[in-house]
């Protein structure tokens, strides 16, 4: 038991270099055996990224997608880096994934945790999204396709879930700003609601950085930019890992 804390204490402690984290794509699945995909599995530091593209983006996600991804950092021929504000964000369905050495850690500390926007396995059946943050604007872009299974009022996107879009993108803005955080205080304003199906911007500000305080505006927005659906002010507070280990 002692053991297992410490490898999660080690596992959330490596969260901290979450600001780092590279871009990693999809395993290819051309193995030609099912032990060959399983040895496969266990032995590749790669997590499947779920912000990558599939067959269930409509026309404007993908339109969004490619915009932003095009102003991406990109690897020239001797290796090196364009001089892009822009990334993109991998996304996985585990917190450990995110700590180096944390596709391992997340074989050894079996769980059924799942993160909560990732565990829906079909694809866009719910939170369909894929980040972007500028270093140099501090700023985060988020597009997001709301799937069937979101609904709230008849037709339109439940209020909760995009409560839930709001603290994902702003918390994972803040992590990347500040290190490990918590939320400590979410105000929401409804403006207009948001029909399921659509793809919609979530755009991500800093306001201030105060001691452990953090806080941060954000907007969700029609593609075009010509309708506010939401809008949100969060307080993120920095936390130790302890924090977790112990329970708060
Ligand atoms: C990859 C996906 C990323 C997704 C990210 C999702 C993030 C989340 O949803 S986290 C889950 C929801 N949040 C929680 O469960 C948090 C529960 N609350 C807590 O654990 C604690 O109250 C916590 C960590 C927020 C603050 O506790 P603690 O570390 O003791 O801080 P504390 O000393 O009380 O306060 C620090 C400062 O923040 C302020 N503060 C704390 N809470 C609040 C609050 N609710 N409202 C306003 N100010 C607050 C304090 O006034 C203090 O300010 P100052 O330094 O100016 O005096």
């Amino acid at each position: 038991m002692a053991r297992m804390l410490r490898r999660l204490r080690k596992g959330f402690q490596s969260l901290t270099s979450f600001s780092a984290a590279t871009i990693q794509p999809n395993l290819s699945a051309s193995e030609s055996s099912r032990s060959e995909v399983a040895l496969l599995s266990f032995f590749s530091p790669k997590p499947r990224d779920f912000s990558l593209p599939n067959s269930s983006w409509g026309s404007e996600m993908m339109r969004l997608y490619d915009h932003y991804n095009s102003q991406c950092e990109a690897e020239t021929e001797g290796g090196q880096t364009q001089g892009s504000p822009w990334q993109r964000l991998p996304s996985y369905n585990r917190s450990l994934k995110y700590a180096p050495g944390g596709v391992y850690l997340s074989k050894i500390v079996q769980s059924k945790a799942r993160l909560f926007t990732r565990n829906i396995r079909e694809p866009g059946a719910a939170f369909e999204y894929a980040l972007f943050v500028n270093k140099g604007e501090k700023k985060c872009v988020c597009i997001f396709q709301a799937g069937w299974l979101l609904e709230g009022p008849p037709g339109h996107v439940h209020g909760g879930a995009i409560a839930t879009m709001i603290d994902t993108v702003t918390g994972t803005h803040a992590t990347f700003l500040s290190g490990p955080i918590m939320t400590a205080n979410l105000n929401i304003a409804y403006r207009s609601p948001i029909p399921l199906g659509s793809t919609v911007l979530i755009e991500s500000s800093l306001d201030t950085q105060e001691g452990r305080k953090t806080f941060i505006s954000c907007k969700v927005m029609s593609t075009d930019g010509s309708k506010l659906h939401t809008e949100a002010t969060v307080l993120f507070v920095s936390i130790n890992v302890s924090h977790l280990v112990r329970g708060g």
